[in-house]
C-alpha cells in the first residue's frame, strides 16, 4: 500500500463562487474557513469565481469585495494558507499585490491552456513578493499529454511552482486524466510539482483525482460537498475518504471534514450542486463548467433550452472568457424557436 503525502487545496471559495453567483459574505468566509481549518485543509483558496477582478457584467458582480473576503479568510485561518486565483487580463499585477498585502500566502494563476505565456510576468510578480505559485492550464481536455507539458514548461520557466491539469468541463476520463499528469510529471521533473482540479460534470472528480495521484501528482484540489461551478469539484470529504483507506496521507480529519460538508457548507449553498442533465451535458461536450449559470439564467430571459446553449458553446469550443457569446448563442436559440412557431417548447 502506497503511503505518499499529498497537499489538498479546498476551492469551495472561490470555485463555488460560481454556484453561489458570487454572494459569499464575509460572514459565510468566516464560518467556513474555520471549519476546514480546524478539520486539517491545508490550502483554502479564496476569491471571485473568476479570480481576482472578476466581478464584472460579463462575469458576475461580487457581494463582497473579493479583498475583504481573503482578509477575513486569512485573520480565520490558524494553521491554513490562503489562496486566490487570477487570470491574466481579468485581474491585474496590482491585484496580486493587493492579496498580498491582505495576507494571502499562495498565487494562482490561471490561463486556457494554450495561453500560458500570457502568465509570465504574472509568476515573476508573485515570486518576487515571495509568495507561493500555482498555475492551472484550463481546459486541459482539448489538448494532447505532449501539448500540455509544453505549456506547463512556460508556466515552470517563469516561476510557478506546481502546475495543474485542470478540468474544468468535468470531460476528462481516467487515463485521460493520467496521462496528462503523467507528460507534465515527466516535463517538469524537481523544477516543479504537478497538480490535478476536477469537476464531476461525468461523476468522475474523486476517481480522476485518484488516478492523478497515481500518475504523481502531488496537490489536489476538491470542493467540501462539491461546491464548485458545474456538477461541482471534487467532492473533498469522499477524497480524503478515499485517500485515507488508500494509505495516501492528506492531513484531513474525514469525520471532522464530513461534518463540516453537512452543517456548515451544505446551508451556506444556495442548492446542492447536482449532476443533471446540464451538466452532464458539460462533460460530455467539454464545455466550461462556469458557464453554467449564466446558461441557466439565459435559458430562463429567452425562453431557450439551457442544455442547447452549452452544446453550441461546446460545439463553438468557447473558452472561459466568452460569457458574452453565450447571449448570442439564447438570442439565436430563440429566433429559431420563434420561427419554428409555438409548439417549439424550452427543454
Ligand atoms: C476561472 C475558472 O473557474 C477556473 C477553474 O476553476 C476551472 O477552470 O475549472
Ligand atoms: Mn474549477
Amino acid at each position: 500500500m502506497s503511503s505518499r503525502s499529498i497537499r489538498i487545496t479546498d476551492s469551495s471559495l472561490r470555485d463555488g463562487s460560481h454556484a453561489k453567483r458570487h454572494q459569499f459574505s464575509v460572514n459565510d468566509v468566516r464560518k467556513i474557513v474555520h471549519a476546514l481549518d480546524q478539520s486539517g485543509v491545508p490550502v483554502i483558496e479564496v476569491a471571485h469565481g473568476d479570480g481576482l477582478g472578476g466581478s464584472s457584467f460579463n462575469y458576475g458582480f461580487s457581494a463582497t469585495p473579493e479583498l475583504d473576503l481573503i482578509r477575513t479568510a486569512v485573520e480565520t485561518a490558524e494553521r491554513a494558507k490562503i489562496a486566490f486565483l487570477m487570470l491574466p487580463g481579468v485581474g491585474t499585477k496590482d491585484d496580486i499585490k493587493a492579496a498580498y498585502d491582505n495576507g494571502a500566502a499562495i498565487c494562482r494563476i490561471a490561463t486556457h491552456c494554450t495561453e500560458a505565456d500570457t502568465s509570465v510576468q504574472h509568476f515573476g510578480a508573485a515570486r518576487e513578493l515571495g509568495l507561493e505559485t500555482v498555475g492551472f492550464l484550463m481546459m486541459s481536455h482539448t489538448q494532447p499529454p505532449e501539448k500540455l507539458a509544453g505549456q506547463a514548461r512556460t508556466m515552470a520557466d517563469a516561476g510557478c511552482q506546481c502546475v495543474y491539469v485542470v478540468d474544468s468541463a468535468g470531460a476528462l476520463i481516467l487515463e485521460q486524466t493520467s496521462d496528462r499528469v503523467a507528460a507534465l510529471v515527466a516535463e517538469l521533473g524537481a523544477d516543479a510539482q504537478v497538480g490535478f482540479h476536477g469537476h464531476e460534470n461525468l461523476g468522475l472528480g474523486v476517481a480522476n483525482s485518484i488516478a492523478a495521484v497515481r500518475a504523481g501528482a502531488a496537490q489536489i484540489d476538491g470542493s467540501v460537498r462539491r461546491f464548485g461551478a458545474g456538477a461541482g469539484n471534487t467532492p473533498l470529504e469522499a477524497f480524503a475518504a478515499v485517500c485515507e483507506k488508500l494509505g495516501i496521507l492528506t492531513g484531513i480529519d474525514v469525520f471532522a471534514i464530513a461534518d463540516a460538508a453537512e452543517d456548515i457548507v451544505l446551508p451556506i449553498m444556495d442548492e446542492e450542486c447536482r449532476l443533471g442533465r446540464m451538466e452532464l451535458m458539460m462533460g460530455y461536450a467539454g464545455v466550461y463548467s462556469s458557464f453554467l449559470k449564466h446558461a441557466d439564467s439565459l435559458a430562463d430571459r429567452y425562453g431557450v433550452s439551457g442544455s442547447e446553449i452549452l452544446v453550441e458553446a461546446g460545439r463553438r469550443a468557447l473558452i472561459g472568457g466568452a460569457e458574452d457569446q453565450l447571449i448570442e448563442i439564447a438570442v439565436g436559440l430563440s429566433e429559431q424557436r420563434s420561427s419554428a412557431g409555438p409548439a417549439a417548447m424550452k427543454g
